[in-house]
């Protein structure tokens, strides 16, 4: 396997295979990955390789920290040190404070949070020994910003991706491994639903959700030759929310 290789956690759906589809288009080995479905995963990798990219697949819990570990280290012994990483896949369990149970809690944090080190620790040693420079992008949320009502344990998640994001693109610097966040505001994706939507427009200044392809185009330039100087930022793409 040749070329530079990048991992989309979460992208059999979504924000994340919108990342995949365009990351392939630019001549990327994605790295296609989700929890459950083989199957669909094996799907969209052959799609993606059968329309001129390069794309295979990884199954494994991000809130699971051994299994992430033991996947991505079998995979890096196969194959190789990753030129990247979007880590992409994540949670919501909105409820209101007072109600939120802990399983609400400890499992947006687990999937949201813990996941940057079951993710991303596995691949930093090898990136670096590589000497070839690289790109993680990651993903939080204007809810990670601003705070959202309902959203006490989806906002605490994504506002911790923002500082570790932040330290990590300090220490990776110098490798040239660039290290930044995507904060999107409401993008029409499975995990939004129409409660939800009618709420939330009256707070979009653009009158209108965002589409998956357009945080796709972010994050494919994130991870283009052309941004290697932009590190440690936020970038938020939300039609004017904040
Ligand atoms: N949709 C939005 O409005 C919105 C807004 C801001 C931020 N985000 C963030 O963007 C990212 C993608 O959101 P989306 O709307 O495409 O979500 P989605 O629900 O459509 O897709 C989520 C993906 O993550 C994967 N996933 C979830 N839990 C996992 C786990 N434990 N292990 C492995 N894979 C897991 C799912 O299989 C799926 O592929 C998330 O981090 C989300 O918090 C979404
Ligand atoms: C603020 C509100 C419309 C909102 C923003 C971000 C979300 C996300 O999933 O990141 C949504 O859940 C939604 O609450």
């Amino acid at each position: 396997m040749s070329g530079r290789r990048i991992l989309v956690t979460g992208s059999s759906r979504g924000i994340g295979l919108a990342i995949a589809e365009a990351l392939a288009q630019d001549g990327f080995h994605v790295v296609v990955h989700g929890r459950r479905d083989a199957t669909q995963l094996q799907e969209i990798a052959e799609r993606l390789s059968s329309t001129g990219g390069s794309a295979s697949w990884l199954q494994f819990d991000i809130a699971d920290r051994e299994a992430a570990k033991a996947a991505l280290e079998n995979e890096i012994e196969a194959n190789g040190a990753f030129y990247g990483v979007v880590a992409n896949a994540g949670i919501a369990r909105d409820n209101a404070f007072p109600a939120l149970t802990s399983e609400e809690w400890d499992g947006v944090i687990h999937t949201n949070l813990d996941s940057f080190y079951n993710v991303i620790h596995p691949l930093v040693m090898p990136m670096v020994r590589a000497r070839k420079g690289g790109r993680i992008v990651t993903l939080s949320s204007v809810s990670g910003i601003a705070g959202n009502r309902g959203q006490v344990n989806y906002s605490a998640a994504k506002a911790g991706i923002i500082g570790a994001t932040k330290a990590l693109a300090i220490e990776l610097a110098s490798r040239n491994i660039t290290v930044n966040c995507v904060a999107p505001g409401l993008i029409e994706t499975d995990m939004i639903d129409q409660e939800l939507l009618d709420e939330a427009m009256k707070m979009i200044p653009a009158k209108r959700v965002g589409k998956p392809q357009e945080v796709a185009a972010l994050v494919r330039f994130l991870c283009s030759d052309a941004a290697g100087y932009i590190t440690r930022q936020v970038i938020s793409i939300n039609g004017g929310m904040v």
